[in-house]
């Protein structure tokens, strides 16, 4: 996959792009259908392309930077597993955000990205005050030589399946919705760094991760989990949390003990996919207390990896 980042003026290779527009936070089921729509351009002869910007427009306009579903390179990895073939992650700058809609196409979409083919949802929006939609661009597709499909929003009941709903249903801990909404399992991914090593000595080892400050993540709490290492998904449980019963340096984790694994992490990329919420974290009395509980933890994800496939995690893994 190629990635053209920060550029506002490029040129890419391709003499014909399907491509697709948004900020696609989260890649979830309605993204998907749009996703599935620019691969399947490629029997066409077309590439396939992602449009996006470096941050989501609402951000530059109110101000507030928001936690996001995916970190750009989360995004990123994901779209390059999926067989991507340019990602372009435009900036979204003043001069951007003033563009006048077809402007934006003529300059940018065929202009930049040779545009043949274009889908976007129902309620896309673009260009200076979000005054171009998907009407515009069906409008303006035989001036400018491409095709263009509007694609019906997917829906979860009678409400679309949107990046802020699945926002909405991760901050209520809401694990089972939110992996139903993706179509996926929601994954926090980073490197393994040192904890206190108290884990260790207790017999319970653990993997620490320091998640990116613009991840949002479920309340703080223990999860059953899976965790990918070195591309092997391996059931366990998690907790996201500052662990107040034995430190009050006040930084959030996720710290994860695999179940039946014996191995050095340390340094390694992992990703950890959360599948159900099992408890709040508390502060314990004692730490003996805090271990009796971790203990029954741990009983109780054992239990529920008898019921959960691993093996279909593992296979959604391969196949995204
Ligand atoms: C399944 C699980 C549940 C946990 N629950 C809590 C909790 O409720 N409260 C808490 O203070 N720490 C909790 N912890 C964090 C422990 O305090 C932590 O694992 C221990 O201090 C070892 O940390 P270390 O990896 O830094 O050595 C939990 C950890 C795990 C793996
Ligand atoms: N449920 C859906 N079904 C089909 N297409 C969708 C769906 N949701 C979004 N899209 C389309 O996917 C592209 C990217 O959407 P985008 O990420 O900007 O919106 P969103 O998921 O609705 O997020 P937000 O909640 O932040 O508005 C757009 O073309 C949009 O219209």
């Amino acid at each position: 996959m190629k990635c053209i980042e920060e550029k506002m003026w490029f040129q890419v290779e391709s003499s014909g792009t399907a491509v697709t527009l948004g900020k696609f936070d989260g890649l979830h089921r309605g993204h998907q259908i749009l996703l599935d729509k620019i691969e399947d351009q490629k029997k066409n002869g077309l590439d396939s392309m992602v449009f996006t910007f470096d941050m989501p427009p609402s951000t530059l306009i109110t101000g507030r930077t928001r936690q996001q579903l995916n970190t750009n390179e989360e995004r990123a990895r994901r779209l390059e597993r999926q067989g991507l073939d340019y990602l372009i992650v435009y900036p979204f700058n003043d001069q951007v955000c003033h563009m006048e809609p077809e402007g934006f196409v003529e300059q940018i979409l065929c202009g930049c990205c040779h545009a043949s083919y274009l889908a976007v949802g129902t309620d896309f929006r673009f260009g200076y005050r979000r005054s171009g939609d998907a009407e515009l661009l069906l409008r303006l597709a035989s001036k400018y030589g491409y095709e263009c499909e509007v694609v019906e929003k997917a829906m979860d009941g009678n409400r679309a399946i949107s990046s802020t709903y699945i926002r909405e249903e991760l901050a209520a801990g809401h694990m089972e919705k939110v992996n139903a909404l993706l179509g996926y399992p929601f994954t926090v991914s980073g490197r393994v760094i040192h904890g206190a090593q108290l884990g260790r000595q207790w017999g319970m080892p653990t993997l620490n991760l320091q998640p990116d400050p613009y991840k949002q993540l479920p309340p703080g709490g223990v999860y059953c989990s899976c965790t990918i290492v070195d591309g092997v998904v391996r059931p366990g449980i998690t907790n996201i949390g500052y662990k107040p019963t034995v430190s009050d340096a006040g930084i959030r984790g996720v710290e994860s003990y695999l179940f039946d694994f014996d191995g050095d992490l340390y340094g390694k990329d992992v990703e950890v996919m959360l599948l159900s919420h099992v408890r709040p974290e508390h502060r314990f009395e004692s730490v003996d207390l805090l271990k009796k509980q971790i203990a029954s933890d741990i009983a109780f994800g054992k239990e529920y990896f008898k019921k959960y496939p691993v093996k279909s995690l593992q296979k959604c893994y391969e196949i995204i």
